[in-house]
């Protein structure tokens, strides 16, 4: 099990123009793995950027970042995307699925790198359509899903690769509470099986529900405050 650890982590965007912004200053902080942590702040308060670069779609200006023993922040493109494939699922706002495909064709999209066997990933897709009560969907193109359809489509997709670790950036932002809450308990059913669960939000469904084990609060692209929820 890998803990996820930044220590003194900066990012500066358009470094030594004009519009320099440092979005990330020296944040230093662990992430426990087969737990669900919040990143919680307000608008433009780093958490996207924090997310990118821990979830290795983007690299520190500086500051070290390690998953388990290996330090990641450093590596090369090609090593990042390996150990995005391998380690990460990602869930975003908008969720990102493709419209004119499918639900089962967006699903299995992130395993193609990979080079599965067909069969088993199709068995595999199907599978994880059917725990999240989707399975009666998956032919059907995502443009016509609801919102709480969708949303299970893409947490099948982010899964599809078997990921240690679950990403999720502003997942409830565009859903009604009660899909909230209901989107809260699959969360708490993937720690069950063993994840680690990253959420950013500053939606008080998602940071105060008994399911988040720590919530990470931003400001300004600093770490405010850290808070210990009773797991
Ligand atoms: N590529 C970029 N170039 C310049 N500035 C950027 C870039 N990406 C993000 N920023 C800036 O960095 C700050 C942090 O952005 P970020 O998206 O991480 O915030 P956030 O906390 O996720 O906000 P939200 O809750 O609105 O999604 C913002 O002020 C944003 O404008």
């Amino acid at each position: 099990m890998n803990r996820i650890s930044l220590d003194n982590v900066t990012k500066v965007f358009n470094q030594g123009r004009p519009n320099e912004y440092a979005a990330i200053r020296g944040v230093s902080l662990t992430i426990e793995p087969n737990k669900v942590t919040c990143l919680k702040g307000p608008s433009g308060s780093g958490k996207s950027t924090l997310l990118s670069m821990i979830g290795c779609l983007s690299r520190p200006s500086s500051g070290r970042i390690h998953l388990g023993d290996q330090m990641i922040s450093g590596l090369p493109e090609r090593f990042l995307t390996d150990i995005r494939r391998h380690t990460f699922g990602f869930i975003f706002q908008q969720f990102n699925l493709i419209a004119g495909l499918s639900v089962i064709e967006n699903v299995i999209l992130p395993a193609y790198p990979l080079a599965p066997d067909h069969q088993s990933l199709m068995m595999r897709a199907h599978e994880l359509l059917a725990r999240f009560e989707l399975d009666h969907k998956a032919d059907s193109q995502v443009q016509w899903l609801s919102g709480g359809e969708a949303q299970r489509a893409a947490i099948c997709r982010a899964l599809i690769n078997n990921p240690q670790i679950l990403i999720a950036d502003e997942p409830t932002a565009n859903l009604d509470t009660k899909l909230s809450h209901a989107f809260m308990g699959q969360m708490s059913q993937l720690r069950k099986l063993g994840k680690t669960v990253l959420i950013t939000s500053h939606d008080p469904v998602v940071f105060d529900s008994p399911v988040v084990d720590s919530v990470v609060e931003l400001l300004d692209g600093s770490v405010f405050l850290g808070e210990e929820h009773a797991a």
